[in-house]
C-alpha cells in the first residue's frame, strides 16, 4: 500500500481526493491528511511517504516557499502540487523546481489522479535505484588508483575521476568540456614526438585501443608521467556510440622496479660491477667471438691477500669501502671493452677480450697488481693490500665459462701458495687438491707466528646427571685468507711437514693455560682433553715437552687428558706402552681415541695404562640402525666396564642415540646433542650455568642447540 500525504486546509479537497484514492483501481493508497505545512513536517514517518500532494496555499506557508520547504526536508519524495486554476505561473514554477505534476480543482477526475500518482510513485522507485547505482559507481571510480576519463562523441571531456585529476593535473570542473587532447597530451618517451590520444582513435571507429609502449603523459604543469592502458567506446542502450572512456595508470614505479630488478640480477650491489651471472654471459659471448676470429681471450681470477685482516681491523663498513676502492682501481686498469666483475667476498674476475698473446694478459696482471698495491684511503685511514692473480686463456685452458673460471681459480691458488702478490698462468699439471695442499703448507708455517690458531672446546657430559665432566680442546685455524679452517683440512699437512710438533706444543700450552684460568675464575674443575698426533707421540722429546708445559703452567696434571689414537699407539706397541707409563708417572690421564676403529683387543688394552676409552663417533652414529654398530658399542662398553675404564661415547647427535647409550649404562658422552665445540668464553659460560640441554630431556631437537662452533649462538 502506497502512503500519500495530503496537505491542504480545504476539507472538500481532502475529502474528494481521499474518496477517489480509496476506491482506486490503479493501486491501493493510504491517505494521511494534514491542514498545515508544520503539521506535515512533524509527521512521524516522513521517509515512508510515497508521494506528497500539497496545496501551495496553506495557512502557515504560501506559494513556492511551501514547495521549497518541503523538498528541503524530503528531497527524494515526489511532490504533486495543487494550485488554483488561475495561478498558472505558480504551477509552472513548481514544475521548474522539480514538482512531478500540478493539479487544479478541475483535475479531480478519478482515473486521471490515481493513474498519475501511481506512475509518479513507480517512476520514483526506478529513479532512486538508478541514483543509488550512479552514486555507487562514482564512489568506486573515485576510489580506484587508475585514472578514468570519458568524453562525448566530439572528444569533449564529460567525466574525470580523482585519480585522473591527479595524473593530468586538471581539476574536474576545469577539464569538463575541454577537448581530450588539451588534457591528455601524450608523447613518445623515446622519440619525444606527440602521439594521438587513443580516445580519438576509438571515436573515429576503432573498437578498443591500447596505448602504445613508452607513452608519456605531459601533465598540466609540464611534468611527465609514463602511462599505460586502454580506451573503449561508450554505447547507449541501442548500441549507438555516445562517447569513449579511457582508463590509464602511472607505470613509473613499476618501470623503476623492473629496471632495478634487472640491474640487481646482473650487477653486484656493493661495487656496481657485473656479477657472476652477467660475467658468465659475457665470457660465453667473448668465447664465440674469439672462435669466429681465431683470437684469444684471458680470464684473470683475483683474490686479495689478507683482506680478512682489513675487515677485522677497520670494521665491515670500511671493508666494504675498501672493496669499492679495489673495484674502481680494477676498472681503471683495463679497457672499456673488458669486463671487471666481483664474484663475491674479496674475489674479482677480469675478462680480457682480444688478447694477441699470453704476455698481454701478464702485462695487465702486472698493472693490476701494481695498482692495487698503492695505498687505499678509507675514511682517512691508509690501507694496503696485495693480490694473487690466476690467469686462464681461451682456447688453451677451456672452451666454456665454467672451465675457464675453474682454471683461473686453480692458478690463483698457486699464486697464493707462492706467497701472494703475484700472478700465475694455469698449467695442465695444476690440480686443485695439490694446489690446496701447497697453499696450506705455505701458510701453516706463518700461522703460528701470526697467532692464527685458536682452541675451541667441546664438553664431555655425564649421561646420568647431565653435568659437564670435561672439555676436549679442538684446534681451529683462523686463517687471514680462508676464515675458519678445521683440522681435517690441515692436520695431515701439518703432520707430513713436521709442523704438527710446534703446533701440538702450542695446543697443549694453550689448553693448560686455559684450564688454570678457568680454575682461577672459580669455575668447577673439569678435565681438559688434548689430542696428540702420532707424529708428536713418537718424538723423543715428547715426554719432556709435556712435563715442561705442566710445570710451566702449573696446571694440575690430574685434570689433563691426553688423547692418543689406537693406530698411533700400535705403530710401536712396546715403545708406546713405555711412553704411556712415563706419562702416567706425571699424573696425566690417558684416553684411547677413536676406539673401535683399530685393534681393539682386550689383551693389548691390558698392557697399556689407559684410563678412558672413547668410542668412535662412526659407531655411535649408526647405533640404532639395527646393524653391527650397536653390538660393537655394547661390547666396548661391557669391555670397558669389566676393565674398570671410563667409557666415553663420541658423536651423540640425537635423543635416540642417547637413549640407546643410557640403556647400555654408558656413563659419559660427547656430541652435538649437548653442544658443538665452542669458544673458551662460551665454555666458561656452560661451566658456570650448566648445559642448556640436559640429557634427561632427550626430546630436545638438534636444531635447538644453543651452541655453535665458534661461540654462543
Ligand atoms: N693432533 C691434533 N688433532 C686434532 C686437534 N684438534 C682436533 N684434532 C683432530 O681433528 C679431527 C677433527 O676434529 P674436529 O673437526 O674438531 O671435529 C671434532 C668434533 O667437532 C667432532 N664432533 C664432536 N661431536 C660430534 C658429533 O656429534 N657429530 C659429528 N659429526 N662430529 C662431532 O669430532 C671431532 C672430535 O673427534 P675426536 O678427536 O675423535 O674426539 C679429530 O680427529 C680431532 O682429533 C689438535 O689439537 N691436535
Amino acid at each position: 500500500m502506497s502512503r500519500v500525504l495530503l496537505i491542504t486546509d480545504d476539507p472538500a479537497q481532502a475529502s474528494a481526493l481521499s474518496v477517489i484514492l480509496r476506491s482506486s483501481r490503479y493501486g491501493s493508497f493510504k491517505v494521511t491528511w494534514v491542514r498545515t505545512l508544520s503539521s506535515a513536517l512533524q509527521q512521524a514517518d516522513l521517509a515512508g511517504i510515497a508521494v506528497v500532494v500539497v496545496n501551495l496555499i496553506l495557512p502557515d506557508s504560501n506559494g513556492i516557499a511551501t514547495y521549497d520547504r518541503l523538498t528541503a526536508i524530503i528531497p527524494h519524495t515526489p511532490i504533486v502540487t495543487i494550485t488554483a486554476s488561475e495561478d498558472e505561473d505558480l504551477a509552472l514554477e513548481a514544475i521548474r523546481r522539480g514538482a512531478r505534476a500540478t493539479l487544479t480543482q478541475n483535475d479531480f477526475s478519478r482515473s486521471m489522479i490515481t493513474q498519475t500518482l501511481r506512475n509518479i510513485i513507480q517512476r520514483n522507485v526506478v529513479e532512486l535505484a538508478y541514483y543509488k547505482e550512479k552514486a555507487r559507481a562514482g564512489i568506486v571510480l573515485n576510489s580506484i588508483g587508475d585514472g578514468v576519463i570519458s568524453t562525448d562523441l566530439e572528444g569533449r571531456i564529460d567525466y574525470l575521476n580523482i585519480a585522473a585529476e591527479e595524473l593530468t593535473g586538471w581539476p574536474r570542473e576545469e577539464a569538463n568540456g575541454h577537448l581530450i587532447d588539451d588534457v591528455m597530451r601524450i608523447i613518445n618517451g623515446k622519440s619525444r614526438l606527440p602521439q594521438p590520444c587513443p580516445i580519438n582513435l576509438v571515436l573515429q571507429g576503432e573498437e578498443k585501443v591500447g596505448m602504445k609502449p613508452d607513452s608519456i603523459l605531459v601533465r598540466r604543469d609540464m611534468t611527465e608521467v609514463p602511462i599505460e592502458d586502454s580506451v573503449s567506446p561508450v554505447n547507449d542502450w541501442s548500441g549507438l556510440m555516445t562517447g569513449a572512456v579511457m582508463v590509464f595508470h602511472d607505470v613509473g614505479a613499476a618501470q623503476a622496479m623492473n629496471q632495478k630488478m634487472t640491474y640487481l640480477a646482473q650487477y653486484d650491489f656493493l661495487t656496481d660491477l657485473p656479477n657472476r651471472m652477467l660475467l658468465n654471459d659475457r665470457i660465453a659471448q667473448s668465447i664465440k667471438i674469439a672462435e669466429r676470429h681465431n683470437s684469444m681471450i684471458a680470464l684473470l681470477f683475483l683474490d686479495l691477500d689478507g683482506f680478512k685482516h682489513i675487515n677485522d681491523s677497520l670494521g665491515h663498513e670500511s671493508g666494504d669501502r675498501f672493496l669499492q676502492s679495489v673495484a674502481r682501481r680494477l676498472t681503471d686498469a683495463v679497457r672499456k671493452s673488458d669486463t671487471v666483475s666481483r664474484r663475491g667476498g674479496d674475489e674479482f674476475l677480469i675478462l680480457l677480450n682480444d688478447i694477441k698473446e699470453p704476455a698481454n694478459a701478464a702485462a695487465i696482471a702486472d698493472k693490476v697488481i701494481a695498482s692495487l698495491k698503492l695505498p687505499h684511503s678509507i675514511r682517512g685511514v691508509e690501507a694496503f693490500v696485495t693480490v694473487s692473480v690466476g690467469i686462464s686463456l681461451c682456447p688453451t685452458d677451456g672452451h666454456d665459462p665454467e672451465k675457464l673460471i675453474k682454471s683461473a681459480d686453480t692458478a690463483m691458488y698457486y699464486a697464493k701458495a707462492n706467497g701472494g702478490d703475484n700472478y700465475q698462468f694455469f698449467g695442465k699439471e695444476m690440480n686443485t687438491r695439490a694446489v690446496e695442499r701447497h697453499f696450506i703448507e705455505g701458510h701453516l708455517r706463518q700461522a703460528l707466528d701470526a697467532q692464527e690458531f685458536v682452541l675451541h672446546y667441546q664438553p664431555l657430559v655425564n649421561l646420568q646427571s647431565g653435568r659437564i665432566t670435561g672439555a676436549e680442546a679442538l684446534l681451529r685455524w683462523n686463517s687471514a685468507d680462508r676464515g675458519l679452517v678445521f683440522p681435517p683440512d690441515f692436520i695431515t699437512v701439518a703432520e707430513d711437514s713436521g709442523l704438527i710438533v710446534p703446533i701440538g706444543r702450542w695446543v697443549l700450552l694453550e689448553a693448560c693455560t686455559q684450564g688454570r684460568r678457568w680454575l682461577h675464575a672459580g669455575l668447577p674443575p673439569v678435565s681438559i682433553a688434548v689430542n696428540i698426533s702420532a707424529v708428536e707421540f713418537r718424538r723423543r722429546d715428547f715426554l719432556e715437552g709435556v712435563r715442561s708445559i705442566i710445570e710451566g703452567t702449573g696446571f694440575d696434571p690430574g685434570f689433563l687428558q691426553l688423547e692418543i689414537t689406537e693406530s698411533a699407539l700400535m705403530q710401536d706397541a712396546k715403545a708406546g706402552a713405555a711412553i704411556l707409563r712415563e706419562l702416567k708417572k706425571l699424573g696425566v690421564q690417558i684416553a684411547l681415541d677413536d676406539f673401535g676403529t683399530g685393534y681393539s683387543s682386550l689383551s693389548y688394552l691390558k698392557q697399556f695404562p689407559i684410563d678412558i676409552l672413547k668410542i668412535d663417533k662412526s659407531f655411535v652414529q649408526d647405533i640404532d640402525g639395527g646393524n653391527d654398530d650397536g653390538i660393537i658399542v655394547s661390547a666396548v662398553i661391557a669391555m670397558g666396564n669389566s676393565l674398570k675404564k671410563r667409557v666415553v661415547a663420541e658423536g651423540i647427535e640425537n635423543a635416540a642415540q642417547l637413549g640407546f647409550l643410557h640403556g647400555l649404562s654408558c656413563e659419559e658422552g660427547q656430541g652435538y646433542l649437548f653442544s658443538r665445540p665452542v669458544t673458551s668464553d662460551a665454555l666458561a659460560h656452560l661451566l658456570a650455568n650448566g648445559l642448556p640441554l640436559r640429557p634427561a630431556d632427550p626430546a630436545m631437537p638438534h636444531s635447538e642447540m644453543a651452541m655453535v662452533d665458534g661461540g654462543l649462538a
